[in-house]
């Protein structure tokens, strides 16, 4: 089984103005509402191309309502630990430029830490995988994520991290299935500057070197690149219209689990990902299974 886990979910407001005038009064020519959360919309694509998956994190108050109701809908099994505090909400601004706005998080108690630890002991067995993705909610003690590798370690099943910093650091000498950084998380990781395709090659090594089991490098319109044992990999860029950016990267990682976890070919799940993400990148929400399956065809991948 694949299992999500969003420590700091959210509702994604999405909201369209023509042209943003800052200290004035801005009309929203569109407005909607999407459940968010890196590890939530990981879940939401594996749904769409066929892998079933657990959601799991913390959840609360009435926009923890809405999302919960939401997976509902659309048939992702979850098991969210409730939690006192309003799950947050997150701005997604959209005028001649995308601007994002994400929210704190609601303050964790010890009794809620305890409880979701818990649930996660207790559902994940080995062999599982265990997506832990996205930021932690301000009020949370620093390497909080730590402590839910060892659980998971502690019960041999794997995972995969998609978080950036000290915690991404730490979590690499505990071997992840799998690392994605976009090119600037990769740059800011390292802190070093990345000017060429060969700089990110050497940092993507670098994850590699220094624990992580497949490391993808996502870097928006230039494509992404695998880096495993067995090689480096440039995928090609998909023209389409582009759309939308938000749940790009997590489109991407849903694409390559939902692969690795039938064939445990990570060239072919790279290949996945890169459908996914771009599908979603020329969708105005996250993509379809459809549109998906329709645009796999084109993607490719190169040695290098
Ligand atoms: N403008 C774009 N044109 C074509 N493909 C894109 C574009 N933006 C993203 N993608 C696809 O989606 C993947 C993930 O996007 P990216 O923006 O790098 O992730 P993140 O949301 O994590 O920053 C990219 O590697 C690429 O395959
Ligand atoms: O946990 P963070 O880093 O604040 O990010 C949360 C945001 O990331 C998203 O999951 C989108 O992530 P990506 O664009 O990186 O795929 C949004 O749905 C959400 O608002």
């Amino acid at each position: 089984m694949i299992y999500t886990l969003t420590l700091n979910p959210s509702i994604d407001y999405i909201v369209h103005v023509t042209q943003l005038k800052t200290g004035d009064v801005n009309r929203m020519t569109e407005d909607f509402k999407l459940p968010g959360g890196k590890g939530i919309n990981v879940s939401r694509i594996l749904q769409r191309i066929g892998s079933s998956s657990y959601a799991l994190g913390f959840l609360g108050g009435f926009t923890g309502d809405f999302i919960e109701k939401w997976l509902i809908e659309e048939g992702i099994h979850s098991q969210f630990t409730k939690v006192k505090q309003d799950t947050r909400i997150n701005v997604k601004l959209k005028a001649e430029e995308e601007t994002e706005i994400n929210g704190l998080g609601p303050d964790i108690t010890e009794d809620e830490i305890k409880r979701l630890k818990f649930t996660l002991s207790e559902l994940v067995k080995a062999g599982d995988i265990v997506v832990l993705s996205g930021s932690t909610p301000g009020s949370l003690r620093k390497g909080f994520y730590q402590e839910l590798i060892q659980i998971i370690k502690e019960n041999e099943a794997e995972f995969v991290i998609d978080t950036t910093g000290d915690d991404l650091l730490a979590a690499l000498p505990e071997k992840p299935l799998l690392v994605k950084p976009n090119n600037h998380e990769l740059a800011e990781l390292y802190k070093t500057s990345l000017n060429s395709l060969d700089d990110i090659i050497i940092y993507g090594k670098k994850l590699l070197a220094d624990g992580a089991k497949n490391v993808i490098i996502s870097m928006a319109g230039d494509g992404a690149l695998l880096i495993t044992e067995d090689g480096t990999y440039l995928s090609n860029v998909l023209k389409h219209e582009v759309k939308n950016s938000v749940g790009a990267g997590d489109s991407m990682i849903a694409g390559f689990l939902g692969e690795f976890s039938q064939s445990k070919d990570p060239l072919e799940a790279f290949k996945w990902g890169v459908a996914c993400g771009s599908a979603t990148t020329f969708s105005d929400d996250l993509a379809t299974g459809n549109f998906i399956r329709k645009l796999l065809p084109e993607v490719t991948a190169k040695k290098l």
